[in-house]
C-alpha cells in the first residue's frame, strides 16, 4: 500500500454547486456538468499532490505545476470534512429535480481506482451514497405526488453492469449476456430483455440496490484490494400519468424519464494494477469502454468547440458503455460528472489524467427536453351510458314506429280489400250494363258514339289493374337501419323512393275512381234515354258468377305475385349490399396482412445484416484490442494501421447506423400495421354478422320464390277449371283480355255462399244508383287513406333521418376507438 500524504490548508471547501450556471461559457444548463472531488489521504499522512504543490487548487480550477496549464470546473471539493450529504446536496439534488420535472439525467463517477467512485455513488460499502440520496428525494416526491389524483406516478429501477465489454443484468444474474441488447427505439436507447422492476417505496428500491451489489464483479488489485472491475448502472425510470377524461374520450399524457447512476471501473493504466492473466483482460476491456468514452467526450467537445458548427464522428458504438450512455452524452440528458481523484504523489499521472479527461467533458453540450406521449382512448364506461341512453331512444322510437305503422297495415289492408270490391262491383256494373242495354234496345244496335262510349267504359270497368304493392313496412326499415349501419343513408333514399311511389299508386288509384265514377254518371243518363226498350236475354247468372269469380282470382293473383315479387327484390338488394360490404372489409384485411408480411420480412433482413456488421465490428475490435496489448510504446509503430481500422470501423457504424434507422421506421410500420390488422379484426365480427344477415335472407328469398310457384301453380288450376265451367254454359261472358290470365290463387272471397245469393241476375236503377253510392263512398274512403298514408310517410321519413343522423354519430364514435377484439378466426 503506497503511503498518503493529507490536504493541505489552501484546498478550498465547497460553495453550493448550483445548476443555475456559474460564471463561464461552460455552466449552461445544457453543458455536461462536472466537478471534482478529492478523497481524503488514508492514514493520515501529510503531504501528496496538493500539498507537495504538484497541483494547485482553486474554487473552480486546478493548476498543473509540471505542464503549467489551468483545468476549469463547475465545483471542486477537496476538503475531507465534505459529507456525503453536503455533497449530495451541492452537487446532485438539483438535478433530481429536473428530473423530477422530467428530463433525463445522469451522474457519472470517473476516476482511476481506489478514488472514491464506489464511496460517492453508494454502490458498495455501508456509506450511503449519491444513489440512496437520490432514492431518498424521489420517493419522498412521490409520496407528495400521490395527493393529486388525476396523476399515477410509476418508479422502475433497473441495474446493469458492463464487464469485458459484456452487458449483464445485476437483477437476473441468470441471464445471459447475449440477450441483452442496446437498441435505439422511438429516439431512446434502451437495453432489450433487461428487466425493469416497479418500486412502490424506498425500502424495495435500496434492497434491489443492495441485491444487485452483490452480484457485481469486483477483485482485489495491487491499487484497491476491493476494486470494481466493471460499470454499474443503476437506473431509476419515472412515469408520470396524467389522465383527463373529456366527453367519451380517455386522454393521458404520460412523462417518461431516466437517471442513469453510473459507476465506472477505474481508469489507471493496466501496468498499475500489476494485473496479469485474466485480471490483465479485464483491465484492457475496462480501458477499452473508457477508452470510447473518452473518444466520445473528444468528438462531442470538438462538435461544440467547432467554430463552423462542424459535427465530427462521435464512436459511440465502440463499446457497450458508450453506447448506453449515449442520451446522456451530447444527447437528451442533463449530465454530472464527478471525477474522483486520489490525493497521493505516486498517483500523479493518473491524477492528470483524469483532470484532462474531465475538463474536456464539460465541453459537452446536452440538448435535454422533456418528452411526453400523449395516448387517447375511448371511456367504457360513459360511452356504455350513452350507447344505453340511445338504445333505449331507439327503443322507444321502435315502438312508436311498430305502433304506427300497425295502424298504417290495417289501413292499407283495407284498402286492398276496398279496391278489389270495388273491382268486382265494376265487372258486375259492366255485366248488368250490357243485360239493361240488350234489355233496353230489344237487340237493336245503339247509335255509334254511344256504343263507344259504352265500350270505354267497359274497358274501363274491366280493365282496372292498377296493382297493390305492399307498403314496406317502417319496423322493417327499422330493423335494417340497425342492422346496416353503413347504409343507413342509402336505405333511407330507397325507402323514399318507395314512398314516392306509393304515393303515386295512390294518385293514380284516385284519378281512375274518379274517372269511374264520371262514367257512372254518364251512364245514367244514357240509361234514361233508352229505358222504354224491351229487355233481351241475358246470359245465365251462374256464368256470371263463374267469370266474376275467375275475374277476382286473378286480381288477387296479381296483387299477391306483385308483394312477392317486391319482397324478393328488395332481399336481393340487401343481400347484395351486404356481399359488397363482405367483400370490401376482407380486402382490406388481406391488404395489411400482406404488407405487413412483406415487412416482417424486410425487418428480419434488416436484423441479419445488423448481426453481420455487428460481428465484423466486434472482429476488428478483437484486432485493436490486439494491437493495444502489444504495448504502449508500440502504439505510435502501429498507429497508422490502428487509423485505417478506426476508418473502415466508420464506414461499418454508418452502414449499421443506417440499418438500425431502417430497421426502426420499418418496426414504425410494422406497429401501425398491426395497429390496422387489429382494426381489421374487428371486421371479422362485422362480416360474421353480415353472413349470417345474408343466409337468413336468401333463405326467406327461397321460401318466397317456392310460395310464389306454389301460389301461380294452385291458381293455373283454378283458372283452368273455371274457364271449363265458362265454356261449359256455352255462351260469351269471359273475362275480357285486358285481365291477362295470370296465376294465382288465394280462397276468393266470391267462393262462398253469402256472395252468391247477393249476385241479381240484371240490374236496374236502383241498383245503378246503389252503385254510384258505394263508389263516391270508395272515393271519400279512400281520399281520407291516401291522406293518412301521406302523413304517416312524411313522419317516417323524419323519424328515420333523426335516427340515422344518431346512428352515424354513434357508429362515428365506435370507430374513434374500438378496444381490438381478440384474434378469432377469419371468417
Ligand atoms: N470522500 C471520502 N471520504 C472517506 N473515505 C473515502 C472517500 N472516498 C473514498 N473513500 C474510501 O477510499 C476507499 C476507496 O474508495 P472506493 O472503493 O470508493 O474507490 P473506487 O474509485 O470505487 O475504486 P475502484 O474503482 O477500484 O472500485 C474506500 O475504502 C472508501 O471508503
Amino acid at each position: 500500500m503506497p503511503p498518503h500524504a493529507p490536504l493541505q490548508a489552501q484546498c478550498h471547501s465547497p460553495a453550493p454547486f448550483s445548476n443555475q450556471g456559474s460564471k463561464d461559457q461552460h455552466s449552461k444548463t445544457d453543458s455536461v456538468q462536472v466537478c471534482v472531488r478529492v478523497r481524503p489521504p488514508f492514514g493520515g499522512h501529510a503531504g501528496g499532490v496538493c500539498g507537495g504543490g504538484t497541483f494547485r487548487f482553486m474554487n473552480e480550477s486546478i493548476y498543473s505545476a509540471k505542464n503549467n496549464q489551468t483545468y476549469n470546473f463547475d465545483k471542486i471539493y477537496t476538503s475531507p470534512s465534505t459529507t456525503q450529504t453536503a455533497f449530495y446536496s451541492s452537487c446532485v439534488s438539483s438535478l433530481v429535480s429536473k428530473f423530477l420535472s422530467g428530463y433525463n439525467a445522469t451522474v457519472l463517477a470517473y476516476g482511476q481506482t481506489g478514488s472514491g467512485k464506489t464511496y460517492t455513488m453508494g454502490t458498495g460499502g455501508d456509506e450511503k451514497g449519491v444513489i440512496e440520496r437520490v432514492l431518498d428525494d424521489v420517493y419522498g416526491y412521490k409520496i407528495d405526488a400521490a395527493t393529486d389524483k388525476d396523476t399515477v406516478t410509476k418508479i422502475k429501477v433497473g441495474f446493469l453492469e458492463v464487464y469485458n465489454e459484456q452487458l449483464r443484468d445485476l437483477l437476473q444474474p441468470t441471464m445471459s449476456p447475449k440477450d441483452l441488447n442496446v437498441r435505439e427505439i422511438d429516439g431512446e436507447v434502451v437495453v432489450q430483455n433487461a428487466l425493469e422492476v416497479d418500486c412502490d417505496d424506498y425500502e424495495a428500491a435500496t434492497s434491489l440496490l443492495r441485491e444487485g451489489i452483490k452480484g457485481r464483479i469486483t477483485g482485489g488489485t495491487d491499487m484497491n484490494k476491493e476494486s470494481s472491475r466493471s460499470h454499474a448502472i443503476f437506473t431509476l425510470v419515472l412515469e408520470k400519468t396524467r389522465t383527463e377524461t373529456v366527453d367519451t374520450i380517455i386522454k393521458k399524457n404520460i412523462v417518461r424519464s431516466k437517471f442513469h447512476l453510473v459507476d465506472l471501473a477505474g481508469s489507471e493504466r493496466a501496468k498499475r494494477t500489476g494485473a496479469n492473466g485474466a485480471r490483465l483482460k479485464e483491465s484492457v476491456n475496462i480501458n477499452q469502454g473508457l477508452l470510447s468514452l473518452g473518444k466520445v467526450i473528444r468528438a462531442l467537445s470538438q462538435e461544440s468547440l467547432s467554430k463552423n458548427n462542424t459535427t465530427p464522428f462521435v464512436p459511440y458504438r465502440e463499446s457497450k458503455l458508450t453506447r448506453i450512455l449515449q442520451d446522456s452524452l451530447g444527447g437528451n440528458s442533463r449530465t454530472l460528472m464527478v471525477a474522483c481523484i486520489s490525493p497521493d504523489e505516486e498517483d500523479y499521472q493518473e491524477t492528470l489524467n483524469t483532470v484532462v479527461y474531465a475538463s474536456q467533458a464539460r465541453n459537452i453540450k446536452n440538448k435535454p427536453i422533456i418528452v411526453n406521449r400523449i395516448i387517447e382512448s375511448v371511456d367504457h364506461t360513459s360511452q356504455k351510458l350513452i350507447e344505453d341512453k340511445l338504445r333505449s331512444e331507439i327503443n322507444n322510437l321502435t315502438l312508436k314506429l311498430q305502433q304506427d305503422t300497425s295502424f298504417e297495415k290495417k289501413e292499407k289492408e283495407d284498402l286492398t280489400t276496398q279496391i278489389v270490391n270495388m273491382r268486382f262491383a265494376s265487372a258486375e256494373a259492366k255485366y248488368r250494363l250490357a243485360n239493361i242495354i240488350s234489355h233496353h234496345t230489344g237487340g237493336k244496335s245503339l247509335p255509334v258514339p254511344v256504343l263507344r262510349q259504352l265500350e270505354d267504359i267497359s274497358c274501363l270497368l274491366v280493365d282496372e289493374e292498377t296493382p297493390m304493392s305492399a307498403v314496406p313496412s317502417p319496423n322493417k326499415a327499422l330493423k335494417r337501419l340497425n342492422q346496416k349501419v353503413d347504409d343507413l343513408e342509402r336505405d333511407l333514399e330507397r325507402d323514399e323512393q318507395i314512398f314516392a311511389a306509393k304515393s303515386k299508386e295512390l294518385r293514380a288509384l284516385r284519378k281512375h275512381l274518379h274517372k269511374t265514377v264520371g262514367r257512372v254518371k254518364e251512364l245514367e243518363s244514357e240509361l234514361i234515354t233508352m229505358n222504354s226498350n224491351p229487355n233481351p236475354a241475358s246470359p245465365s247468372p251462374e256464368k256470371v258468377k263463374l267469370a266474376q269469380q275467375l275475374r277476382s282470382a286473378t286480381d288477387d293473383y296479381h296483387i299477391q305475385q306483385r308483394s312477392y315479387s317486391l319482397q324478393i327484390q328488395q332481399l336481393e338488394i340487401n343481400i347484395s349490399v351486404k356481399t359488397e360490404q363482405i367483400q370490401v372489409i376482407e380486402k382490406g384485411r388481406d391488404d395489411a396482412m400482406r404488407l405487413m408480411e412483406e415487412h416482417e420480412q424486410r425487418k428480419r433482413e434488416l436484423g441479419d445484416k445488423i448481426e453481420r456488421i455487428c460481428e465484423e465490428i466486434n472482429r476488428r475490435q478483437g484486432g485493436k484490442n490486439r494491437l493495444e496489448l502489444t504495448g504502449e510504446d508500440q502504439l505510435s509503430v502501429l498507429s497508422d494501421s490502428f487509423d485505417q481500422k478506426e476508418e473502415d470501423d466508420e464506414e461499418l457504424e454508418n452502414s449499421l447506423e443506417n440499418a438500425e434507422n431502417e430497421l426502426n421506421s420499418l418496426s414504425h410500420q410494422i406497429r401501425d400495421q398491426q395497429r390496422i390488422v387489429s382494426l381489421q379484426k374487428q371486421s371479422v365480427r362485422r362480416i360474421e354478422e353480415l353472413s349470417a344477415e345474408i343466409k337468413k335472407m336468401d333463405a326467406e328469398r327461397i321460401k318466397l320464390t317456392e310460395l310464389s310457384k306454389q301460389f301461380e301453380k294452385g291458381f293455373e288450376g283454378i283458372k283452368r277449371d273455371l274457364n271449363k265451367q265458362i265454356d261449359d254454359y256455352g255462351d260469351d261472358p269471359q273475362p275480357q283480355s285486358g285481365s291477362p290470365c295470370a296465376p294465382q290463387h288465394a280462397p276468393s272471397r266470391y267462393d262462398n255462399k253469402e256472395n252468391k245469393e247477393n249476385v241479381g241476375p240484371l240490374l236496374g236503377m236502383s241498383e245503378i244508383e246503389q252503385l254510384r253510392k258505394e263508389v263516391a263512398m270508395e272515393r271519400r274512403k279512400n281520399q281520407e287513406l291516401a291522406e293518412v298514408n301521406l302523413h304517416l310517410i312524411s313522419e317516417m321519413k323524419d323519424v328515420k333521418k333523426a335516427k340515422t343522423v344518431r346512428m352515424i354519430k354513434m357508429k362515428a364514435r365506435q370507430l374513434v376507438e374500438v378496444p381490438p377484439p381478440p384474434p378469432q378466426k377469419m371468417f
